[in-house]
């Protein structure tokens, strides 16, 4: 069954065309990459599916809600949880209270308990604490649970930011190049993550990215935008030897 179902998204500004008559299907447990050169629209796709814009026409149903024109927290409620292209971490929060603000997100304490310190305030908060430090664990951030944020080195912060976005326990999880400034030693490391956590938590995700390898070694699907439209949909297979796929990134790069 189809977790998210868009059709025929159109974004414009002013005179220019984004995207146009976009559509795409992500299965409940799937790993979809959206890839496409440089300015093809990917970021702007995202952008509407997680409500940033409101797409000039078209529809988006999530969990079999019509989640369009809904403001970005509220899509996040309804446990669509993405991270972004240039990463957008509290930076002056620690580590740890990075991944307790979406956990936060999720709990129900009255005014009057959080005022008050009940017992059942003090044990929120403790569960609170248990499950960011399970979250930090996957991601190799235990040690660091206090750092500032802003202290970490880059590929750790991009590695936060997933770890945030997973703390909001979502049904999708959009990820707008993760592994964008990583070595290749992190690159891989951060593969076998994304593909462990599809399958641990039995989510769907979708993923934009430069990186070929990591696209093609991991994503059941792909699909190809070009100048904001879809060019084609398939598996790493059929996208690889598809020869307008390939004229699309060799006209990039000549
Ligand atoms: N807020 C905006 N106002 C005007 N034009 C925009 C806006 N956002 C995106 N665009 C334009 O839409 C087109 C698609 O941009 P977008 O960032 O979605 O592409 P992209 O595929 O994510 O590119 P990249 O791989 O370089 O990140 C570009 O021509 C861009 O200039």
């Amino acid at each position: 069954m189809s977790l998210l179902k868009a059709n025929n998204l159109t974004m414009q500004f002013g005179g220019i065309t984004a995207v146009s008559d976009f559509s795409i299907e992500v299965g409940e447990n799937e790993l979809m990459g959206l890839i496409g050169p440089n300015g093809a629209g990917k970021t702007t796709v995202f952008n509407m599916l997680t409500g940033v814009y409101k797409p000039t026409k078209g529809d988006i149903n999530f969990a079999g809600e019509d989640i369009t024109g809904l403001k970005p927290y509220d899509i996040t409620r309804k446990k669509a949880a993405r991270t972004f292209q240039n990463v957008r971490l509290f930076k002056d929060l620690s580590v740890i209270d990075n991944v307790k603000i979406s956990l936060t997100y999720q709990i129900k304490l009255g005014l009057f308990e959080s005022i008050l310190r009940t017992p059942n305030y003090y044990k929120v908060e403790k569960e609170i604490h248990e499950k960011a430090m399970k979250i930090l664990e996957i991601f190799k951030l235990e040690n660091k649970s206090e750092e500032y944020a802003k202290n970490l080195p880059y590929g750790e912060q991009r590695r936060l930011e997933i770890a945030r976005a997973l703390a909001a326990s979502p049904k999708l999880l959009l990820l707008d190049e993760p592994a964008a400034g990583m070595n290749p030693q992190e690159t891989q490391e951060l593969m076998e993550l994304i593909t462990w956590i599809k399958e641990e938590f039995k989510i769907a995700i979708l993923l934009i990215e430069h990186d070929m390898k990591l696209v093609m070694g991991i994503c059941e699907k792909i699909l190809v935008l070009d100048y904001g439209k879809i060019l084609t949909v398939g598996t790493p297979d059929e996208v690889k030897n598809n020869p307008e796929v390939i004229k699309a990134y060799l006209g990039e790069e000549g």
